[in-house]
């Protein structure tokens, strides 16, 4: 064999091994800037965690409108400008449900095969029953439901304010989307309710990335919540919707889920009241709570109401959605809110790469919006930290169009199909409190918590809330 024969595999091996090393070199160069840490798989994971929020404004300011964060053997890319938020919301090569299916296996245990073909025939399901166009079937029973709670919290109290909406929020939202009674029958089980319901949705974004064994409190939580689903699921089935109803969303759901599987009905049931759960109440928290501390606005929204209702405050009035038209600033109050304390991301699956500036987003990268901080562009919103209800004026409103750049419900194919549904009750909540009590803050508005990233951000510390019935 000649010694040419035997070199020429060899040069072609290490050229060849050149050239690939050159490719991927060139293409990490033109992937954006990776804060990537040192520590294998965690990466930055330790720095991230402590404060997400923050992390990413600063990663912003020092990398620029697009970079990647390395955490826990995830890549997530940030997309904070125009250009890179259209690949968002408009490329075919990012995916919505490769994005949530892990985490949706993790809180819910809901096996890949039985997500991916549920899902957007669930979704197109729930879009429909809570569109636009269904609201008038949840206006009547909704404020029933906030009047019952109401009686209950009896005409004064001091409350930690968050505790004093999730008395609300709750029960009315279970008995309505759910079925009437299903678990607020007594107050021990109320209780243990709220308890369970507190933990797992604490730990949900932990729970939806670390194995259940590091979360002991948030996995007994989640099997308690799932238990009680598994004993009531017949239950909720067997109840018969009310004349003219086609049954609750979460029975209507159940028939979807029955045809591909039928022991996940308790699975789909716990994500259903995840969903329902865990922004719409903190909406409503920082509604009021923004509301009562503007001493102007505060005044404006009472003389509407008495404008609407009059002032007599102990009355079981009926708010009808003509009498929302009539209330406008309350609307724009909550959307202001919802503008102020949107989630803190949002996330697709890059399944193709993308083009982004001058980047290439690599596939298997999370592609990753952040509401909360696109909310504080004043280039989108001037005075991006002030609370302005009336910048929602611009808005057509009237055509279901919020203001350009407001995400805090998503957007593209699988924008929250709960959002209508979310505005109509976070207004009545208002109004009948606001009707019913004159309320007061004994405590400056808190600030959000900069712990977490999915949802809607708590406030940090307690904010209680004085209220008397008006006489
Ligand atoms: C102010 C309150 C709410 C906020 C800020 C909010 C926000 C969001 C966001 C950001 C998403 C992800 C959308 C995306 O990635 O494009 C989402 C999804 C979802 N939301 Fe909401 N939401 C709220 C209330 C509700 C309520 C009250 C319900 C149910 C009644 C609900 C049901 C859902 C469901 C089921 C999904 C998942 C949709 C899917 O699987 O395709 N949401 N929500």
């Amino acid at each position: 064999m000649g010694i040419m024969e035997l070199l020429s595999p060899v040069v072609i091996a290490v050229l060849g091994s050149c050239v690939l090393f050159l490719f991927f070199r060139w293409q990490n160069l033109r992937g954006p800037p990776c804060i990537q840490g040192w520590v294998p798989w965690i990466g930055a994971g330790f720095e991230f965690g402590k404060a997400p929020l923050e992390f990413i404004e600063k990663a912003r300011l020092k990398y620029g409108p697009i970079f990647t964060i390395f955490a826990m053997g995830n890549r997530m890319t940030f997309v904070t400008e125009e250009e890179g938020i259209d690949v968002f919301l408009k490329s075919k090569h990012v995916d919505f449900e490769l994005a949530v299916q892990n985490p949706v296996y993790h809180t819910a245990w809901i096996p890949k095969n039985v997500f991916l073909a549920l899902h957007e025939k669930l979704y197109v399901l729930m879009k429909g029953k809570m569109g636009t166009f269904s609201m008038h079937q949840f206006t009547g029973q909704l404020t029933e439901e906030f009047h019952e709670q109401l009686e209950a919290l009896g005409t004064h109290g001091t409350m930690d304010l968050n505790k004093f909406v999730r008395h609300l929020l709750y029960p009315a939202t279970v008995n309505t989307l759910f079925k009437k009674g299903l678990f607020f029958t007594n107050e021990r089980k109320s209780k243990e309710f709220y308890q369970h319901f507190k933990t797992y949705d604490e730990g949900f974004e932990y729970g939806s990335q670390l194995p259940e064994w590091l979360l002991r409190n948030w996995s007994k939580s989640k099997r308690w919540l799932l238990a009680l689903f598994e004993k009531n699921i017949e239950e909720i089935k067997a109840h018969k919707p009310a004349e003219g109803h086609s049954g609750t969303l979460m029975q209507v759901m159940l028939d979807i889920v029955k045809t591909e599987t039928g022991q996940h009905s308790p699975n789909y049931a716990l994500l259903l009241l995840w969903a329902s759960l865990a922004n719409a109440p903190p909406m409503a928290f920082w509604t009021l709570a923004f509301v009562l501390s503007h001493p102007d606005i505060h005044k404006t929204v009472l003389e509407d109401i008495s404008s609407v209702f009059g002032t007599a405050g102990k009355d079981k009035i009926k708010v009808s959605e003509d009498d929302l038209k009539k209330l406008p600033l309350i609307k724009w109050c909550v959307l202001e809110a919802i503008r102020l304390r949107a989630p803190g991301v949002i996330t697709r699956k890059v399944v193709k790469p993308v083009q982004i500036l001058s980047h290439t987003v690599p596939s298997g990268d999370l592609l990753m919006v952040s509401p909360f901080w696109l909310h504080r562009n004043p280039k989108y919103f001037p005075e991006p930290d002030s609370f302005k209800p009336e910048r929602w004026k611009e808005a057509n409103i009237d055509k279901n169009v919020f203001l350009d750049c407001f995400m805090a419900f998503g957007g593209g194919k699988f924008q929250c199909p709960g959002r209508w549904f979310a505005l109509l009750e976070i207004q009545i909540c208002v109004i009948l409190v606001l009707y019913k009590y004159d309320c007061s803050l004994l405590d400056p508005l808190p600030k959000q918590s900069c712990l977490h990233l999915v949802g809607v951000p708590q406030p940090e510390g307690n904010c209680r809330i004085e209220y008397r019935q008006r006489t």
